[in-house]
């Protein structure tokens, strides 16, 4: 089996996951892995939980849609983040439903939007930045998260969802099941004195486990 096969059945196993525990919900988010020779994309408007591998969307390495169905609309979001940070191996894009409460609360930090609650959040996302709302699509957030310069591995969308990269596909997905739990006891503590870790803790983790 090729790699690119492996690939194409590994997006739509990981996407199935994440959707059949509620991560996504609908035809919400969108999920890309690169290739040797590109890039695959889920499908616009297509529901994670039922992927055809051998319809994923593919991508040469300037952009152009090769084969598939038509690519996701955050096409170039998910290529801002290749094109800046080029360990990036997979990016993922929800709607879940705690990341996304804090993308809509008003007092939300737009430099640390997920702050340092629990060790994992900081050892597989790192800081997350907030970026101001655009329509889904819109060309500008690619622009918005090329600015960054590669320096954060997720941000979340105000009033819509997060993004998250990894170094491969289940890394990405993993980090991003990470922020959404982070963002869960975020907002169930919201009114509560909080013991955050503290920046000698956020130095120790990011020395021991690095950061991606
Ligand atoms: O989440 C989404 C837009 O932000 C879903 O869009 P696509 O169906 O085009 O991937
Ligand atoms: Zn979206």
């Amino acid at each position: 089996m090729s790699a690119e096969i492996r690939m194409r059945d590994e997006i739509a196993r990981l996407s199935k996951s994440l959707f059949d525990r509620g991560f996504s919900v609908g035809s919400a988010g969108n999920i890309s892995a690169a290739v040797e020779d590109g890039i695959l994309m889920t499908p616009t408007n297509s529901c994670l939980g039922f992927l055809d591998p051998a319809r994923i969307s593919k991508l040469d390495r300037s952009g152009r849609h090769i084969s598939g169905d038509k690519p996701s609309k955050e096409v170039f979001l998910h290529r801002a983040f290749y094109e800046t940070r080029p360990q990036t191996g997979a990016v993922v894009h929800l709607h879940s439903t705690f990341a996304t409460a804090l993308s809509c609360l008003a007092d939300t930090d737009p430099d640390d939007c997920i702050p340092p609650l629990t060790p994992y959040v900081v050892m597989r996302v790192g800081q997350v930045r907030l970026l101001p709302y655009v329509k889904p699509g819109d060309e500008s957030m690619g622009d918005m998260i090329a600015e960054l310069g590669g320096r954060y591995a997720a941000v979340l969308l105000a009033n819509h969802g997060p993004v998250v990269t990894g170094k491969d596909i289940a890394s990405a997905v993993y980090a991003a099941e990470e922020l959404e739990e982070t963002a869960k006891l975020l907002v169930l503590l919201r009114d509560a004195p909080k013991r955050m870790l503290s920046p000698e803790n956020v130095t120790e983790l990011k020395a021991v486990f690095g950061s991606y």
